[in-house]
């Protein structure tokens, strides 16, 4: 079997007495699309920062196309941080010139949906072109391996479907892809699933199994405010949608106890993604 381009075993790190990633094993083949799930201050970019080597290990073992992280390593791949990593005060042709001499590859074309923008500053354009372009400039080398982390956050459903097509349309020629994400569409999208809570992998998976964990109840009642207020008071866990309460992992009879004469339909529905995050988080705290 093909070396995994990213291989992580036990990875422990450490910041003073606080444990921000607790013994996480993930690995990510080529052509695999590998999403990174958990709640904020879960540990996801630590644990990336470490695949990278921009962070050493407190424990475990860590290699990035066989080899310990190196500048080497991260020379062939591509990686989005939160943070785009652009230059705000170069335009966007500027931006793409600059990651082309970094890497010594050849001119990365312009995206066409950024054309009209190209000798724009980038601090001026939207969150959507700025991500469109932060992918540019990580694809350009032609790398074999991509690491996004929150790719998507901010922008627009459009612009989304479009940075994932990106990102199919790369795994398809055989490019690794490691994405972190908080949503239940990305999810859906990635081949595999590790859900981290804490900084512990409590979850592996499709998105099938990583839901199939947790059970829902739809609560449905005109007095919505006063049922979730009734099951909150219960310790049920209990979350909103829009103006649909449900009780997350939690039998029938004790949310009906929980609801005592207040007027509803409590049916088992299946539960989506957050739902079992939370749920994981809770029973992991
Ligand atoms: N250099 C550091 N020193 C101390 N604590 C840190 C450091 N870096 C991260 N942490 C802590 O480690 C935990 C995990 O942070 P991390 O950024 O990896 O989470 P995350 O899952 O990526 O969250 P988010 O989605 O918000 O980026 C957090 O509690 C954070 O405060």
């Amino acid at each position: 079997m093909a070396e995994p381009l990213i291989h992580a075993q036990d990875v422990t790190r450490r910041f003073g007495d606080f444990t921000a990633v607790d013994g996480v094993s993930i690995s990510v083949a080529a052509g695999e699309i590998v999403g990174l799930l958990g709640a904020n201050g879960a540990g996801k970019t630590t644990l990336i920062r470490m695949i990278l080597g921009l962070l050493p290990p407190s424990d475990g073992a860590l290699a990035l196309f066989g080899a310990p992280p190196s500048r080497e390593g991260r020379a062939r791949l591509g990686y989005v941080p939160q943070g785009l990593g652009l230059w705000d005060d170069l335009t966007v042709a500027e931006n793409l010139a600059f990651v082309d001499q970094a890497f010594g590859s050849r001119a990365t074309a312009v995206p066409d949906a950024l054309a009209g923008s190209r000798d724009g500053l980038v601090g001026g354009i939207g969150l959507g072109r700025q991500r469109q372009l932060a992918f540019a400039a990580a694809l350009g080398h032609g790398p074999e391996l991509l690491v996004l982390d929150e790719p998507t956050s901010g922008v627009d459903p459009l612009s989304r479907a479009r940075l994932w097509d990106t990102v199919h349309e790369s795994a398809e020629q055989g490019v690794g892809v490691l994405v972190t994400t908080h949503y239940m569409q990305e999810a859906e999208q990635c081949d595999r699933l590790v859900l981290m809570s804490q900084g512990r992998a409590v979850g592996e998976g499709q998105l099938a199994d990583i839901v199939a964990g947790t059970t829902a109840l739809a609560v449905r009642t005109e007095r919505w405010q006063d049922a979730f207020e009734a099951l909150d008071r219960a310790g049920v866990l209990v979350m909103l949608s829009g103006t649909h309460v449900r009780a997350v992992d939690a039998d029938e009879v004790r949310v009906r106890a929980a609801l005592g004469g207040l007027a509803a339909e409590v049916e088992p529905v299946g539960a989506t993604l957050e739902e079992a995050m939370v749920a994981r988080e809770r029973s992991a705290g």
